[in-house]
């Protein structure tokens, strides 16, 4: 029975794959196994009677508590008195065999800490949970005590606390000064590098020369840095803060107060259908529509104009676009159900991708369809503090101590000069004789392509507007690609990366393009792994392994489809409007790195005026070329603006270095064949023109 309806569930990640077939296999144990719930019951026998969910979203603002659980379960516990109780708990799956010491305490915790996310998102008291251990095919009960429940909110709210000053006066809490813990402690990198970046002492560490041994490569320089940027995220995420607070505290806000979210939403049940699987990427489509729409009776969706009662979705302040991550929740009690993707927003519905068919907690199978409908539901846009997470991982993971980091140290917080092996220019390179001999490519595209080619660390592309920067790129892979090559592309905006896979696809190369499959362009979405037809992660796997070209958005590189994955380059467009810690994050992969952008045009957006007065808004692409002119190859002839245009760019950015790229550019005009279709500023143009001639 559970398999039948794990089978309903969409797949998301690796991770859901492996929770999936954890589940299936420990429903459909033959054995009842039995397991030591530590309490006064004894040794008692679980079945699992219904897989309530999987990777269950479970927030709980009242305790400021948020977690994924791997799989809601309904149980059914027998006892050695043969007394059978059947209850809903949170199952959770573990990798590693850490039964014992402070690992197996954190499962613990983790668990209790389900139970109570549970108890207030199915409102009843759920008191226990369970841990199965993979490796060793065991599972451990959890009773949960009260005492040990206060215990976890009193740690989490000390936390809390010291988040809280470190954010507001970047003062970090004192170190455990325990070696036996933090040995063991997966945090002890960062732990310690931010220790040291903070003035700490290997004395007020605790940790002796364990300490010295993981930040002794940090220089007073690097340290400065980290504390630089890492404020300048600080400050970034508070002017964003406020929009945070609305999403967890606000009971009655509406569109008109707060534009990412839209209210009073109810389920469009029109089409019976609903949802809708999205075959492709084995995704669940539902579409919502005002509470107070008129009820579609064919006309109602043709309307330019709603009814007084009725405000549309997608007014001009909402900033809900299609691609964005959302949050669906119930109102007015506001429970997070279930997080998504909009696949399509206009003024009459919005349509909303998830991994796995809606259901309201605690809903019985039977009428999850009649509890969906009567809803009233709200939808909250969900990526704001995820990309700043982000961001803080890229930049510590520059300062801790391994090959690849100390290699971008040096280059980007050093600024080291980039080495360039201009000897292989005359060699019988296969790659340099394709572009020599390809006609399509103009001097400074060679030019920049032999750069890209010669680089041993790094090199930057200036690409003024028009002068083809995507098409160099493309001859740029292709080169790469005759070298052997393995290719991460990436860029700030899923439309960039897409708009240059358009062209690749065009000249025949292949790629796999890891991100959203709803927010990917559609010419490029066959290239999603879930559009392939995989079985199982050994064959997702092994495509990844021969695939020489990868493509993902900056802030897509957490994919867990990355992990372990290394390429020999990473070409990076739109850099020059990528904030530093953003932009570290696709480098991290690469022996060596290319960025393409255009400084002179829109810096970084960065809302906080004090994170921009100091300094967020120069991108790594501006630092280095300020460093080091010499790695820059400028892209200056261009195919779109005739040379009247052009002159105004020129003449107020670009310093003359700007040129046409060939006559025709240069002499080209506006054809239109009659004056009537004309906007009136272009008539306006037109009237003064003819009082010059
Ligand atoms: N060497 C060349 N000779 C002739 N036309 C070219 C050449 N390189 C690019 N073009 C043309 O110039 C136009 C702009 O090219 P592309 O889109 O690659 O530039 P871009 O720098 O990415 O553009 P933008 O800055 O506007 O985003 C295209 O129409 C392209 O075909």
């Amino acid at each position: 029975m559970a398999y039948g309806m794990l089978c309903g569930w969409g797949q998301t990640s690796l991770d859901g794959v492996v929770i999936l077939e954890s589940t299936v296999n420990f429903a459909r144990g033959s054995k009842t196994p039995s397991v030591d719930f530590r309490s006064d019951d004894g040794i008692q026998k679980v079945k699992i009677s219904e897989v309530v969910d999987i990777e269950e979203m479970a927030w709980a603002p009242k305790y400021g508590l948020k977690g994924v659980i791997d799989a809601s379960v309904r149980v059914k516990v027998e006892s050695d008195t043969n007394k059978t109780d059947e209850k809903i708990m949170p199952l959770e799956f573990k990798t590693g065999k850490g039964t014992s010491g402070q690992t197996a305490m954190e499962h613990n915790a983790q668990v209790m800490l389900y139970t109570l996310l549970m108890s207030d998102r199915y409102l009843k008291n759920i008191d226990s949970g369970l841990l199965y251990y993979l490796h060793t095919d065991q599972t451990q009960g959890i009773v949960v005590q009260r005492s040990d429940l206060v215990g976890l909110i009193m740690r989490r709210n000390e936390l809390a606390t010291d988040i809280l000053k470190a954010s507001m006066s970047q003062q970090l809490p004192q170190m455990l000064q325990s070696p036996n813990m933090c040995k063991g402690c997966r945090h002890l990198n960062v732990c310690t590098v931010y220790h040291k970046v903070h003035g700490g002492s290997t004395a007020d560490s605790g940790l002796g020369e364990l300490f010295d041994s993981l930040v002794n490569h940090l220089s007073t320089a690097h340290c400065v840095f980290l504390k630089k940027w890492d404020r300048l995220i600080d400050l970034e995420a508070k002017e964003l803060e406020a929009v945070k607070k609305e999403m967890w505290c606000s009971r009655s806000l509406t569109s008109e107060h707060y534009t990412s979210c839209v209210s009073s939403l109810v389920l469009d049940t029109s089409d019976k259908l609903l949802p809708k699987k999205f075959s492709k990427s084995n995704r669940f489509i539902y579409r919502f529509m005002r509470q107070d729409l008129p009820p579609p009776d064919g006309k109602a969706y043709e309307m330019d104009s709603l009814g007084p009662a009725s405000s549309p979705i997608n007014n001009m302040d909402c900033t809900l676009r299609t691609g964005d991550y959302v949050m669906l929740s119930t109102e007015p009690d506001r429970l997070i159900v279930a997080s998504g993707v909009i696949v399509d927003i206009s003024n009459f519905h919005v349509l909303v991708s998830f991994s796995k068919c809606l259901r309201l907690p605690g809903s019985s199978p039977s009428s999850v369809a009649q509890d969906l409908c009567r809803q009233v539901w709200r939808i909250d846009k969900d990526e704001i503090m995820t990309s700043f997470a982000i961001m803080r991982f890229n930049l510590v993971q520059l300062f801790l101590q391994n090959d690849q980091s100390s290699h971008l140290r040096k280059l980007i917080v050093d600024l080291e000069a980039p080495r360039f092996d201009s000897g292989c220019i005359f060699s019988q390179d296969p790659a340099l004789s394709y572009i020599w001999s390809e006609k399509n490519l103009n001097d400074d595209q060679r030019r920049a392509i032999i750069k890209i080619l010669t680089a041993k660390d790094y090199a930057l592309i200036l690409g003024m507007p028009g002068t083809g920067k995507t098409s160099t790129l493309v001859h740029a892979v292709k080169a790469l690609l005759i070298r052997g090559a393995s290719i991460l592309l990436t860029s700030y905006t899923n439309s960039a990366v897409d708009n240059l896979l358009i062209k690749l696809k065009a000249k025949g190369i292949d790629f796999i393009r890891i991100g959203r499959y709803e927010a990917v362009h559609k010419e490029v979405q066959g290239h999603c792994l879930s559009a392939m037809d995989m079985h199982g992660i050994e064959e997702i796997k092994l495509r990844l392994d021969q695939i020489k070209v990868v493509a993902v958005t900056c802030l897509g590189i957490t994919s867990p489809l990355l992990a372990n994955k290394r390429f020999d380059v990473c070409i990076m467009d739109e850099a020059g409007q990528t904030t530093l810690p953003v932009s570290l994050g696709p480098l991290m992969f690469a022996s060596k790195f290319v960025l393409v952008g255009d400084h002179y045009q829109l810096p970084p957006l960065v809302q906080s005026t004090e994170a921009r007065e100091n300094g967020m808004g120069v991108s790594l692409f501006c630092r280095l070329s300020e460093a080091h002119p010499q790695a820059i190859a400028a892209l200056q002839s261009q195919y779109r603006m005739c040379a009247a245009i052009m002159e105004l760019s020129n003449a107020l950015i670009y310093g003359n270095r700007l040129r046409c790229g060939s006559s025709e550019i240069e002499d080209a005009k506006l054809k239109y064949t009659s004056s009537a279709s004309l906007s009136s500023w272009l008539k306006e143009v037109q009237k003064m023109n003819r009082h010059k001639g």
